[in-house]
This record gives C-alpha cells, structure tokens and sequence, in this order.
C-alpha cells in the first residue's frame, strides 16, 4: 500500500527563513502530530504538502503522487484545515455543506450535521457573522465530514472552548479509529498532542526531527529527585528544578554519574510528555 505521505530532501526559503525536510513517511492508520513553536515552520509545510506554497527542491508525495503534478486527484483523498477558515464569509454552513458533497465524493452529512449540534454551529448563519471560535468548529465540522482517508489539520483546537475540543479530540479518535484514517496535525497543545499522537515530528528552527513512536520518545528522558542538589551539571541533565529534580535525555550517563559520585536518588520516573515539549520548543535548545 503506497504511504498516504512521502517527503524526501525537502527545501523551502521565505526571506531568512529556512525550512528543512529531509525524510517524513506517514503510514496509513497513524497520528503524527508535528511539533513546533510559533513560527517553527508548520503551516509552510501543511501548504507545501497542498501545492499552495511550492518548494525548491525534493518531492512530496501523497498516496504516491507528486503534488506538484498536472494531475490533481490525490486532492481528494485529502482533507486540509488550514488554520483560518477564508473565502467562505458570503455562505452558511448549509450552502458549504451542499458545495462540499459536490467535490468530496464520501461527504458524510451525518456526520456533518451531528458535529456542528454538538459544537453548537449554526449552519443557517453566514460565516462572516460567526465569532473566531465558532469559525474554527465550522471548518473542523467541514473537514471530517470530508471523510477522507488522510486528514492534515493544522492546529485544529486553536481558539476553542474546553468542551468542543474535548468533543472534537473524541470524535476523531472514534472516526480516525473504525474508518482506518491517517491523521497530521500541527500542535504545540501538549494535551492534544498526548491524546491523540501516535507519532512525533519536532520542526526546530527550521528543520525538522525524525518520526519518533510518542512511548519510545518520552521512555527516553527520566526524572530523578535527589537527595542533595548536586554541585555542577550531571551528563545528560536538560533541567533542573526544585535544584534536586534533574531531567535527563540521556538516563544511562546520568545514572552513571549518579552511582559514582554516591548520590542519593529518592525517586525515578519517565516524565510526562508536557514536561519535555517546552523544552524542546524553546529557540536553539
Ligand atoms: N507569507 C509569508 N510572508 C513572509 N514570511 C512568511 C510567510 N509565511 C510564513 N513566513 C515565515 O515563515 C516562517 C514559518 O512560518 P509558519 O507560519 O510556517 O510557522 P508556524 O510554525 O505555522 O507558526 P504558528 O505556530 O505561529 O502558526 C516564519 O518565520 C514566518 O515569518
């Protein structure tokens, strides 16, 4: 089965701005959340992989075909939220509702019409009287209902009340679930980001990580609570709070260090993924 997403040696420049992709391949039925603070690069990348923004070198593929092609068809096996909802302003949500089963040959009404009660949407409104929240759930309603087998969301909870993105989290689960879909989505929400990813990418200044299993990745880092503050940096300490918890990337050296120097550790534990992404999103680190 080809992979829903293929990105070989990627390169993209806006003035000083610099975007690196040198290898991402999505397998089908996955979540791979794309990690990055503001800036880092993900709406480039979301709109390069829709042909919207064109890339200088390396190719892109979804479902084995270049999007940079004559040929346009993987467009629709393929729904896009950008983070915005433009051009709509002068329709309702019906009227968008009606536009869209003419395009998307899988158009799930149900599911449409279910998704907008429950996120309190009124489709009878125009969308340039919807406040910027409402907007968001009208767009996240579209999408889904797009029932696409790959959907490329790019912050899709931004702006959005506690119990629509709980109700929203839910819903793509179950859907990505029992309709075998592959999911992207950019986040820089450590609890959606927790909830939903299967897979990481972290884009840093630009360049963006390998694919790590979210498990693997965290089971890499430890938190150890000593007894004593130790007096210089232990190997492998990223931070240290409360001047006795060392977080640590490289556990092995740090128990190493631990054992020789006779410190005392009073706790372990593999950290929460909320405690790593800050870290990782600050510039440079
Ligand atoms: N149309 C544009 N004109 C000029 N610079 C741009 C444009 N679009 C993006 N950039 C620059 O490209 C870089 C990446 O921006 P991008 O919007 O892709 O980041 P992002 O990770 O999606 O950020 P955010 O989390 O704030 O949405 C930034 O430095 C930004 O200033």
């Amino acid at each position: 089965m080809t992979a829903p997403l293929a990105i070989n040696k990627v390169t993209k420049t806006i003035d000083d701005f610099q975007l690196h992709i040198n290898n991402l391949h999505i397998e089908e039925g996955t979540i791979t959340a794309i990690i990055g603070a503001n800036g880092a690069g993900k709406s480039t990348l979301f709109k390069m992989i829709m042909n919207l923004v064109k890339q200088e070198s390396g190719s892109i593929q979804v479902y084995g075909e270049s999007v940079n092609a004559q040929e346009d068809s993987w467009k629709q096996h393929i729904a896009y939220q950008a983070q915005t909802l433009h051009g709509y302003d002068a329709f309702t949500g019906k009227m968008l509702g009606t536009l869209m089963s003419d395009i998307y040959p899988n158009w799930d009404e149900a599911l449409y019409r279910s998704l907008s009660q429950k996120l309190d949407v009124p489709l009878n409104k125009r969308v340039k009287k919807l406040s910027p929240g409402v907007k968001t759930k009208l767009n996240i309603a579209l999408t889904l209902a797009k029932n696409t087998p790959f959907l490329l969301l790019d912050e899709p909870t931004a702006a959005m009340d506690i119990p629509s993105r709980t109700y929203f989290l839910d819903t793509l689960l179950q859907v990505t679930e029992e309709r075998n879909k592959t999911v992207v989505f950019a986040s820089h929400q450590a609890d959606d980001i927790k909830k939903l990813a299967d897979y990481l990418v972290f884009l840093q200044d630009g360049k963006a990580s390998e694919l790590f299993e979210k498990d693997t990745f965290t089971s890499s880092y430890r938190q150890f609570w000593l007894k004593d503050e130790p007096e210089t940096s232990i190997p492998g300490e990223i931070q240290r709070t409360y001047k006795k918890v060392i977080l640590s990337n490289d556990p092995d050296a740090t128990l190493d260090y631990i054992t020789h120097n006779n410190l005392e550790v009073m706790d372990e534990q593999v950290p929460e993924l909320e405690d790593i992404i800050p870290l990782l999103l600050t510039k440079g680190e």
